[in-house]
């Protein structure tokens, strides 16, 4: 969708500020650019939408080289936010967010109504913050209507510039987020400049790291945390990258377990029997199409009658299986659970204990020191106690 082929801008003062820079970005694909200050970042975002022109080499827009695209054509099709927003301090909120289709010939009213959507959109309900000036609001509020604007015309690219910059880390998380779940359901094309790794490895589906003027690494986050290229994107992405890790690495099925089970229409005496048989002080409790309904413990059911289903209690700590292990982490200590349920949709997979996941986390630091891809290297049972 976006592709740069060996692009080097200098400017007439003699900076070189990109240097023959060759990447590309992929229909649908998030990629954040995060590099130190002065690097390079905005100086190619501001490349894709002709804000800036390149001193040699091209770059193709949708099968086009931009440099034969009429400039205010091709910003139809980009739509920009930077950190300060940029809102017209002298213009509602409703009709800073319906720029574009004003500009564009849409009919007031019609123009309005899609900018009313798009601030729903973005969580800001249309009639309490429509009629608003921008210095009515506050810093996440101002950032949501950039995002809104720039989403107006609907545009298959967006080019971000910082634009979580400007707010505090608890309100910046949660734009990151609700900006993940609209790409989710957009799929928009999206480059997005940082200088935030953190940020950086929670939004993109690549990063480019730069160097200056360069981009030393590009990659998956799981690649750049774990493989970092140059000793330069180690240094950068940080020596907690072990850590940080665990947010970009999937649950592997050779991690989960299969406690013993029992069924929730089962006889209680009869669980009761095969549990104290297996040495087990406690079961899953799967109804009849092996989805989860919660645990039971032994002691409970010894000497019970009825069912299973009369003494077992729901199972409120479990995760999906395309969750990551930082995510399984944290349902964990949040339910203070001994170990987790691994869903597939409503099947149970089977448990992830703390054990487990200590095991997971090892197995990514092995790799990493020893340079052994992360999936072939084994590390034995560590025990809890
Ligand atoms: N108009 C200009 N004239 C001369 N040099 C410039 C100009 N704009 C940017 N530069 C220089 O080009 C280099 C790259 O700048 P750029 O703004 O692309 O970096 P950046 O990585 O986005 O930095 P930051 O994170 O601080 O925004 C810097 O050395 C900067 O000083």
């Amino acid at each position: 969708m976006i592709r740069f082929e060996s692009v080097t801008k200098q400017y007439p003062d003699g900076t070189t500020a990109v240097d023959d820079l060759s990447f590309e970005v992929a229909e649908g694909e998030l990629v954040t650019l995060v590099g130190p200050s002065g690097c390079g970042k905005t100086t190619t975002m501001m490349m894709v939408n002709r804000l800036i022109d390149p001193t040699r080499g091209r770059i193709v827009v949708d099968g086009a080289d931009i440099a034969g695209v009429d400039p205010v054509r091709l910003r139809r099709r980009i739509g920009y936010v930077i950190q300060q927003t940029g809102l017209f301090p002298h213009r509602t909120v409703l009709d800073n967010t319906a720029t574009v289709p004003f500009l564009t010939g849409w009919k007031k009213a019609e123009a309005r109504a899609r900018a009313a959507e798009l601030l729903d959109l973005v969580g800001l309900d249309p009639d309490v913050y429509g009629p608003r000036y921008p210095d009515q609001l506050s810093g996440g509020q101002r950032q949501r209507v950039g995002v809104a604007r720039a989403l107006a015309a609907d545009p298959p690219v967006l080019l971000m510039d910082e634009p979580f910059g400007a707010v505090d880390p608890v309100v910046r998380e949660r734009l990151q987020k609700e900006f993940l779940r609209l790409q989710a359901t957009m799929h928009k094309t999206v480059l997005l400049v940082t200088h935030d790794i953190e940020e950086a490895i929670r939004l993109g589906d690549r990063i480019a790291v730069y160097g200056a003027g360069r981009i030393e690494q590009y990659d998956t986050p799981a690649s750049v945390l774990g493989a970092p290229a140059t000793p330069y994107v180690a240094e950068f992405v940080g020596t907690d990258r072990t850590l940080k890790q665990l947010s970009v690495t999937g649950i592997d099925r050779g991690d989960l377990e299969r406690p013993p089970f029992a069924r929730l229409g089962e006889p209680a005496s009869e669980a009761a029997r095969r549990l104290r048989a297996e040495g087990a002080r406690w079961a899953v409790v799967l109804d009849e199409d092996g989805e989860l309904h919660g645990w039971v413990g032994a002691e409970e059911l010894a000497g019970a009658g009825g069912t299973v289903a009369g003494h077992a209690r729901r199972m409120e700590a479990w995760v999906p299986f395309t969750s990551t292990l930082k995510a399984a982490f944290s349902e964990m200590l949040k339910h203070d659970a001994g170990w987790i349920a691994v869903l597939d949709g409503h099947r149970f997979l089977g448990v992830l204990t703390p054990t487990k996941l200590h095991e997971a986390l090892r197995r990514t630091i092995d790799s990493d020191e020893r340079g052994v891809p992360r999936d072939r290297a084994r590390v034995d049972s560590v025990p809890t106690q």
